[in-house]
Formats: C-alpha cells, structure tokens, sequence
C-alpha cells in the first residue's frame, strides 16, 4: 500500500483546530469538509481521464476528461458521511455508493450492518472515506469488499492514522493484486488500551453526529 502523508501548512492548521476538544459539532463537521477537499486534490491525482478536444473562442484545444466508468465514492457509516460532501465538491460526477460499518467498543472487531453498492465494480476506481484508521479492523474489511466486487484501484481517505492499523491493513491485504494508496493529513503516536488514536481526536462520530446510543 502506497501512504501519501499530506504535508501542507493548512492542513495541519486544520487538523490541530479538529483535535481540540473545544472544538464544537458544527466547526468539527465545516473543518472536516474543508480537510477532506484538500486531501481529495491529492488523492485523486491518479484519477482516470482520457484526451479531448473542445473549441474556445479563440481556437481548438486538447485537455482532458474524466472517463467512464465513473469513480465510486463510498463513505463509511457514520463517520465517514462527515467527509462526502468535502469530496463531491471536487468530484461531483462521482457516483457514491455507502457501508455502514460498527467497531465493537469491547472486542473492537468491526461488522457491517449496511451495504448499498453496485454489485459489479469491475473496472472502477473506488474511493474510501472514513476519517479514524485505528486498528485498521474496519478498513480492511472495506477494502476487502470493494476488490471482491471487483474493484481495481483503491484509494482510502482517511484524517488521522495510527501504525499499528496500517501494519495491520498492509499484512492482511499483502495478497491483494490491486492498486492501493492511503491518503491521510496526520499519522499519530498509537493506539491507547482502549483502541483510540493517540492523540487523535476522540471519536469522530461522536464529535461530528453527537453521542449514538
Ligand atoms: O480502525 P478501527 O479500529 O476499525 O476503527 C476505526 C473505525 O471506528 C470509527 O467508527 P465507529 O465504529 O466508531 O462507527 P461510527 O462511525 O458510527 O461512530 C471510525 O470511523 C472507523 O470506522
Ligand atoms: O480514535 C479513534 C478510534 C476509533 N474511532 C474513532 O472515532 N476514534
Ligand atoms: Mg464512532
């Protein structure tokens, strides 16, 4: 797996005003858009385009075209959902498909509890959005999903990570004979005993949706 750790002043600007705990729910949710169209500029600099041509009032031009079939966004529930609109801003023709996906707080095993994908992703760059890879449990499966329905090219997005899920992410998927980039704007100390990053910022969920029952 590729990593592209996001070296911008801004950025980290960004990201420190997320991780303060003063920070209220609907601040978290305006930076978290804000951040994930900057990390979107870089994560989609290998994004499928094909050559044409389009007349100016002046003369013909050759440029580039986003091409079929068109990338798939997909949002990991709920976290995740905070950062979608951050990304249609740069890819709005993408088609987005959802996973709702839960870490078991005690166990920290992650199960998906909804699906709404196309069945046949052959040929489509997916883009993964979920803000915490902490143990790595739930963006393996993720992945994992996506190239069983035949994804061939994967981008995660993702604001804070620990080492501990992407050695995790990069053992358990070793095998997979697809592309795969990581794009994350921090990568943080570890994993306290609890399965949070350290320092992180808390639960994202929470932060950005208030406390799930
Ligand atoms: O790397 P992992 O150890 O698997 O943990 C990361 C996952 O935990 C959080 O979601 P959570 O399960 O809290 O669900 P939520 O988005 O509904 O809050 C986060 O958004 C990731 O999906
Ligand atoms: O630090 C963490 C770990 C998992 N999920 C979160 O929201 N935050
Ligand atoms: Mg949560």
């Amino acid at each position: 797996m590729q990593i592209l750790v996001v070296d911008h002043p801004l950025v980290a600007h960004k990201l420190t005003a997320l991780r303060d705990q003063t920070t209220d729910s609907p601040t978290f949710r305006r930076l978290t858009e804000e951040l994930v169209t900057l990390l979107a500029y870089e994560a989609t600099r290998d994004v499928r385009t094909g050559p044409i041509t389009v007349q100016t009032p002046v003369a013909e031009a050759e440029g580039i075209k986003l091409t079929s079939p068109k990338p798939l966004v997909v949002p990991i529930l709920r976290a995740g959902l905070g950062m979608l609109e951050g990304m249609s801003r740069l890819l709005p023709t993408a088609e987005v498909g959802f996973l709702g996906m839960i870490r078991n707080e005690e166990t920290l095993t992650a199960s998906t509890y909804a699906e709404r994908l196309p069945e046949d992703l052959h040929g489509r760059q997916c883009y993964v959005l979920d803000p915490m890879l902490a143990t790595g449990g739930t963006l393996a499966a993720a992945i994992q999903f996506l190239v069983d329905r035949g994804a061939d090219h994967i981008t995660a997005i993702c604001l804070l990570a620990a080492p501990e899920g992407v050695e995790r992410i990069e053992r358990e998927l070793a095998d997979l004979n697809v592309p795969c980039t990581l794009v994350i704007a921090g990568m943080d100390s570890h994993l306290n005993e609890k399965g949070y990053i350290v320092p992180g910022l808390g639960d994202a969920g929470d932060r950005l949706y208030g406390v799930a029952q």
